[in-house]
């Protein structure tokens, strides 16, 4: 019996394990003798922590200390939120999926689901729940791994770290998650060659027998957890919208990208309007990189503006979208769906042919934000950003490709650029800037900001389903957090509030969940119904 509880990352304490606990367990003899307290133990994690020299080291080391002992993970995690982001989850995980294989110590309670094994899909949720009562699933099929393309089977690392994130940010239970990997193949020709790689060694499967697979999931998911918030992760572009549509309205569903990112960015957008006194009704918006994410977070603003009392035909007219083949026009047989509306007609421009590039739309557009989206490192160069300067007082601009590597831009070029007048924010953490006197703060606008607590406060409400309402309520709430007078103001809260902003999230969340009637329980008091839900590391 002591072997299975000290392998249980769940039930593991460890050295922490009291002489009695020892004796019932069936433990004595198993740990060294002196009996220590989770603090004891957290110190001296974090010195062994601190002397890996690589992220990549620090953040195997974290695993296995997940792998081994979940409490002790959650509170080291929860003492250094600020220094872990980016070891645990973006960016140092992108290196991880991409040697996935290499890196294999174990399965870190994920489940992996294969489209040539479909007989066996309930029984392995079944298996990797192990009982447990699961309330949460973040999957993936890891097509359009933040930007770094299709990485199969290996992208079952970034399900298992964002809900580490929930878990650190919010306080979701880790006993009642499960990340899921769908693995369809894959056309990343490296893997395919690899002989270590861990995933079907075949190019992804799609069309009709695709959206069966995934079916056969959603379908077995909800059929074993009836009160589950299902997650969608990195879906690749002609994949992850249609899959929101699909379920957004039949169960308690998100896709992270498209709404997780479309919500962070318009509270980036709302923080910079504050600071710079402006009316969201009268910038140009323009979207670069028209895929998952920057399709979502156009409709995202694009709905904003309706919000705000201006008629469909009226709100078209400050949006543009750029994508590989520059501005998008309505001639085009390529578009997908999201792109549609905001595709622009060839006869509003004298040089409708010449709009091949960012620089020439911006020249032509003259827009007030520029969202980057597009994974196309460095495309937010000087030229492009000077001439947005040029004819916008407090130009807004945000480089929100992942990981770093692919960033558009960095913080401290676009604020010597702009002579400080930018107002940035990046989707990987920025140090400060310092220009002209003035300590310029980065907000980071990434959806690891807003999804713990969304998923809070949709857990804690028990709600039905995510919808327009509460996604706004979410995006809203963030406001107020940073003091817009300061000089060198950052457009988002820092991460060092994360906690903070996750609660305050999750109350507007499950505050309009309630208000719509959109509960599956009866919720008297919000503000307790959240304190409930939420789980703290301690043994
Ligand atoms: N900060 C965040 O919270 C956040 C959230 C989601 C996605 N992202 C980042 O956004 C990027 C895109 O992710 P996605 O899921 O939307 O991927 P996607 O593949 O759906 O979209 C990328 C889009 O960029 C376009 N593109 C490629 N090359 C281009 C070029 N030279 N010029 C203009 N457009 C070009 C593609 O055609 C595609 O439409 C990734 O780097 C991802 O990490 C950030
Ligand atoms: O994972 C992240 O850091 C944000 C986002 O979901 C992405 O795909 O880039
Ligand atoms: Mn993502």
């Amino acid at each position: 019996m002591g072997m299975s509880i000290i392998n249980d990352p769940f039930k593991n304490k460890g050295t922490a394990f009291t002489l009695e606990e020892r004796k019932q367990f069936g433990l004595e003899g198993l740990l060294p003798p002196y009996v220590q307290t989770l603090e004891q133990q957290v110190a001296q994690t974090y010195a062994q922590y601190q002397t890996k020299v690589s992220d990549l080291e620090k953040r195997l080391f974290l695993m296995q200390i997940f792998n081994e002992n979940h409490v002790l993970f959650y509170k080291l995690f929860s003492q250094h939120v600020v220094e872990f982001m980016p070891i645990v989850y973006d960016p140092t995980i992108a290196d991880t999926i991409e040697n996935y294989s290499e890196l294999y110590v174990q399965s870190q309670n994920a489940t992996f689901l294969s489209i040539d094994n479909q007989d066996i899909i309930e029984n392995s949720l079944k298996n990797a729940a192990d009982g447990r009562n699961i309330r949460l699933i973040v999957v993936t099929d890891a097509e359009g791994i933040l930007g770094i393309g299709d990485w199969g089977t290996n992208g079952v690392d970034i399900a298992v770290g964002k809900l580490m994130v929930y878990t650190a940010a919010a306080g979701i239970d880790p006993s009642q998650v499960l990340p899921v990997v769908l693995d369809a193949g894959t056309n990343n020709d490296k893997l395919l060659k690899d002989p270590l790689y861990l995933g079907n060694h075949h190019s992804r499967i799609t069309g009709d027998k695709y959206y069966e697979f995934v079916d056969k999931f959603v379908e077995t998911a909800e059929h074993l957890f009836p009160n589950l918030y299902l997650h969608f992760e990195d879906f690749g572009r002609d994949n992850a919208a249609n899959l929101l549509n699909k379920y957004k309205d039949k169960i308690t569903t998100f896709n992270d990208d498209i709404q997780g990112t479309g919500i962070i960015t318009l509270a980036g957008i709302l923080g910079a309007l504050n600071i710079s006194k402006q009316k969201m009704t009268d910038q140009i918006y323009l979207c670069f990189g028209a895929g998952t994410a920057g399709a979502g977070i156009t409709k995202r603003i694009y709905d904003e503006f309706i919000q705000e009392g201006l008629s469909e035909q009226e709100a078209r007219k400050h949006f543009y979208m750029v994508d590989k083949q520059g501005l998008l026009f309505d001639d085009d047989t390529t578009l997908t769906p999201e792109q549609k509306p905001f595709a622009r007609s060839r006869n509003e421009f004298s040089n409708a042919d010449e709009l091949t590039n960012l620089l020439a739309v911006v020249k032509a557009i003259h827009p007030t934000i520029l969202v980057g989206t597009s994974t196309q490192p460095g495309t937010f160069t000087e030229d492009v950003i000077r001439e947005m300067a040029a004819h916008t007082k407090r130009p807004i601009i945000f480089p929100l490709s992942n990981p770093t590597k692919l960033a558009e831009a960095k913080a401290i070029d676009l604020i010597q650029w702009t002579e400080g007048r930018a107002l940035v924010a990046t989707g990987i953490p920025a140090p400060d800037v310092e220009f002209n006197g003035v300590t310029y703060h980065i907000g980071q606008a990434n959806n690891a900001l807003v999804y713990p607590g969304l998923g809070l406060g949709i857990i804690a409400s028990t709600a039905t389903v995510l919808n327009d309402a509460m996604i706004s309520a979410a995006a809203h709430s963030l406001g107020g957090i940073v003091d817009p007078k300061e000089a060198g103001a950052a457009v988002l809260p820092p991460v060092s509030k994360l906690d903070h902003f996750s609660t305050t999230v999750a109350l507007a969340v499950a505050e309009s969940a309630k208000l719509q009637g959109l509960t599956r329980e009866k919720i008297d008091d919000v503000a307790s119904a959240i304190n409930d839900a939420k789980w703290a590391p301690e043994y």
